[in-house]
């Protein structure tokens, strides 16, 4: 597994959390027993958890409430449809009072300011603390051969560019990224966007299906504000102690 260097150009913006509070578990499991193991053991050790299609397809909003509790949850639904059912989706999803919610950047601007929209008033209706909404750029399993597939202009990093200065323009809090492309992030887009890096790997683990990865150390170095891990973690023989060295690592 190859690591790309990084430098940060731009530091991050201040979101008072530790190194170890930026950690977000992927729970991506459909047993609500599974992932309420794993929120048990690692409740404490690291920032919150991600629930994604998998856990909320399987199980549903009641499921993740169950499962998460009171932890800080990041719902990753990626929502990409058309502006209104996208803006009814993150009303609804607004009832988990999530800390982060996403959609795809490539929904476009009509679709990107409808949910800055949707979350703005579902959580002053909510009397809840906003949420950050991020938009996916491109998806950490691709690389320029892939975007070149589906018809995209690469290369990705500046794809990535592209569809972050979108997210920013529509008034997103920030994207999720590669680690790869925390620091031209950085640099085009300012302190105060916030970075969310999936595609994390410990020199220790296997890359799976990622194509662009990076050390946590690395990606927190670079600038990231958020660092969502999950098989390095939850893959673990003993995911609390795979924690605890990523935190060590990260100290
Ligand atoms: O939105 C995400 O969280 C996400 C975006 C992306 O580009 N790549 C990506 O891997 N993710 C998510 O981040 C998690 C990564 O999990 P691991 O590869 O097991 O660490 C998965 O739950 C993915 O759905």
């Amino acid at each position: 597994m190859s690591q790309a260097s990084a430098t940060a150009s731009t530091p991050a913006g201040e979101t008072g959390l530790s190194p170890t509070e930026r950690i977000f578990v992927a729970l991506d499991t459909q047993e609500l027993e599974r992932a309420g193991q794993l929120v048990a053991t690692l409740r404490g050790s690291v920032g919150g958890f991600k629930v994604g299609k998998e856990l909320f397809t399987a199980q549903g909003p009641d499921g993740v409430r169950a499962a998460v509790g009171g932890e800080p949850l990041f719902l990753d639904l990626k929502f990409h449809d058309i502006p209104n059912t996208v803006a009814g989706a993150l009303r609804a999803a607004m009832h988990l009072r999530p800390r982060v919610v996403n959609v795809h950047a490539s929904g476009g601007p009509a679709m990107l300011k409808a949910a800055v929209e949707a979350v703005r008033e579902a959580s002053e209706d909510l009397e809840c603390e906003r949420p950050w909404l991020i938009a996916v750029t491109v998806l950490t399993s691709l690389d320029d051969a892939d975007l070149a597939a589906v018809g995209q202009e690469g290369p990705t990093e500046s794809q990535v560019l592209r569809l972050a200065r979108l997210a920013q323009d529509c008034g997103l809090d920030g994207v999720v990224c590669s680690p790869r492309e925390i620091v031209p992030l950085r640099a085009a887009c300012g302190a105060d966007f916030r970075l969310v890096v999936p595609g994390i790997r410990p020199a220790w683990s296997a890359s799976g299906d990622q194509k662009r990865v990076m050390t946590p150390a690395r990606a927190i170095e670079a600038g990231a504000d958020l660092l969502v891990i999950g098989r390095p973690i939850t893959g673990a023989e003993d995911p609390a102690a795979a924690a605890r060295r990523i935190a060590g690592e990260l100290a």
